[in-house]
């Protein structure tokens, strides 16, 4: 089930196992169609626009309290009026379901911040 990946939790992955397939990353990929995965399908990233740099700032903020919150860390940069966040489980070098259920807890706090 891929559904309503905002209301669930991130598991802890403990590596050993096989990051998302292309196939297993579609429907997950359908819910957050604002971000793009990676040629390689190792990642998923989405860059995220603001007013100002303390708007930005404040966003990575957010996504850093969701990340200690759910125990896993998107890699984030950002500047004047956008951040960009990819996200990766360093532990298999691919995708997780983790990754999809982070993403949508971090366009649920988007607010108005339009993507790239
Ligand atoms: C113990 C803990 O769950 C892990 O070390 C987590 C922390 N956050 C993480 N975040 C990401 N993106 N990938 C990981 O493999 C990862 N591992």
């Amino acid at each position: 089930m891929t559904d309503d990946l905002a209301a669930r939790t991130c598991t802890p992955c403990k590596g050993g196992i096989p990051p998302l397939s292309r196939d297993a990353i579609a429907p997950y990929a359908k819910q957050v169609p604002q971000w793009q995965v990676g040629e390689d399908a190792t990642r998923i990233t989405r860059t995220f626009r603001f007013r100002n740099y303390a708007d930005a700032f404040a966003f990575v903020a957010r996504v850093s309290e969701i990340a200690e919150q759910q125990g896993h860390h998107p890699d984030i940069t950002f500047g004047w009026g956008y951040a960009t966040v990819t996200l990766q489980t360093h532990k298999i070098k691919g995708l997780h379901e983790n990754d999809f259920i982070m993403a949508a807890r971090i366009d649920e706090i988007a607010g108005d911040a339009a993507a790239a």
